[in-house]
């Protein structure tokens, strides 16, 4: 433990600090997810409020993983990934996360049910709650199932940029929920295969560390073959016409080519490229390519 985690001294943090709090790298996907919900729905919305339904989405995203940062301060500081964020570093102290995070939090879900609609701003706290309370605080350390049902918090985006314009929730935005829930696993296993050490130094129960690396290969295989469904089904349900098909079909191949060469090997290659690590980066790009297309398909479409 810190002096700055173990003690309430207050430490003059630099906006930098707060901003590293928000995760703002991991946050770009999850707010290109929504954008993309948001301008495949149909209809209109004023783009003022269209601006203001996706900073309310970025800035509840940076409160959930604020939250999660006051909470897992310990555990950040064992991990050589982590250990310089701004709580275990020492530039902040607890109480100033935590109140950025709720603040933040209350902000963006207020916010957007004025600026778009109750039923937007209804998702977007699901999804915070469903971070700090389901994934932070109840599984992550408790079982190996943990980013694949928590990582449903990560999913809910493209749902919350489609009720802000709609109103609603129809099959659209609940398979493109679907496609982000099974992407997960594969994305993140791949990363916990090459950083496993680090998860298992901090008593954190990922997959890797407590079943194995065989284990964790084939349901890195397993869940990929599920999202390659959930990645066609819009095709299948005459949601989205031929350009996201094709983008889907070939990006999903390449994926499914990428996680059996993640599957085929027995144990990790350090290497800079080695099967994980392409599987990994590649997973990024894969999600913004096949969002991208259903924004641009439903556009060529209407
Ligand atoms: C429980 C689910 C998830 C877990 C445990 C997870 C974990 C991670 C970890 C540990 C990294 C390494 C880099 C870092 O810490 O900054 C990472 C990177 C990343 N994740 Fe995830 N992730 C999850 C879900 C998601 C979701 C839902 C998205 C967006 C839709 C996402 C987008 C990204 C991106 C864009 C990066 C690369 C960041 C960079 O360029 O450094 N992740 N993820
Ligand atoms: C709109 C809204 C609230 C969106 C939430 C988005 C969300 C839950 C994204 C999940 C991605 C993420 C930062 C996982 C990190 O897991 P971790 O916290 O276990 O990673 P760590 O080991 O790096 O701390």
């Amino acid at each position: 433990m810190t002096t700055a985690t173990m003690t309430s001294t207050p430490i003059t943090a630099h906006w930098r600090d707060f901003l590293a709090l928000t995760k703002p790298r991991v946050m770009t996907l999850v707010v290109f997810t929504g954008l993309c919900g948001l301008l495949a729905a149909p209809g209109s919305i004023h783009p003022v409020l269209a601006f203001t339904a996706i900073l309310c989405i970025a800035l509840g995203a940076g409160a959930a993983a604020s939250l999660n940062q006051w909470y897992e301060a310990d555990i950040d500081a064992k991990m050589k990934r982590t250990a310089n964020r701004p709580l275990p570093a020492g530039r902040m102290d607890r109480q100033s996360a935590l109140h950025f995070g709720v603040g933040l939090s209350f902000f963006s879900v207020i916010l957007m049910g004025m600026a778009t609609n109750w039923l937007a701003a209804a998702v977007l706290a699901v999804s915070i709650l469903f971070y700090v309370f389901v994934y932070t605080i109840w599984l992550k350390p408790r079982t190996a199932q943990n980013i694949v049902i928590g990582g449903a918090a990560g999913a809910f985006p493209p749902v919350i940029g489609w009720a802000a314009v709609t109103g609603d929730i129809t099959a659209l935005p609940i398979a493109l929920f679907m496609l982000i829930f099974f992407w997960t696993p594969p994305h993140f296993w791949a990363l916990a295969l090459f950083v496993k050490t680090d998860y298992a130094a901090a008593g954190i129960p990922m997959l890797p560390v407590v079943s194995g690396e065989v284990v964790t290969r084939r349901q890195i295989w397993f869940y990929t073959a599920i999202m390659a469904v959930a990645a066609m089904a819009p095709v299948l349900l005459r949601l989205t016409g031929p350009i996201y098909g094709t983008v889907a079909f070939l990006g999903t191949a390449l994926f499914a080519v990428f996680a059996f060469q993640v599957y085929r090997r027995r144990e990790s290659d350090q290497t800079r490229m080695g099967p994980e690590r392409r599987l990994f980066k590649y997973s990024i790009l894969y999600l913004f390519l096949l969002f991208g297309a259903v924004v641009v398909d439903r556009w060529v479409m209407a």
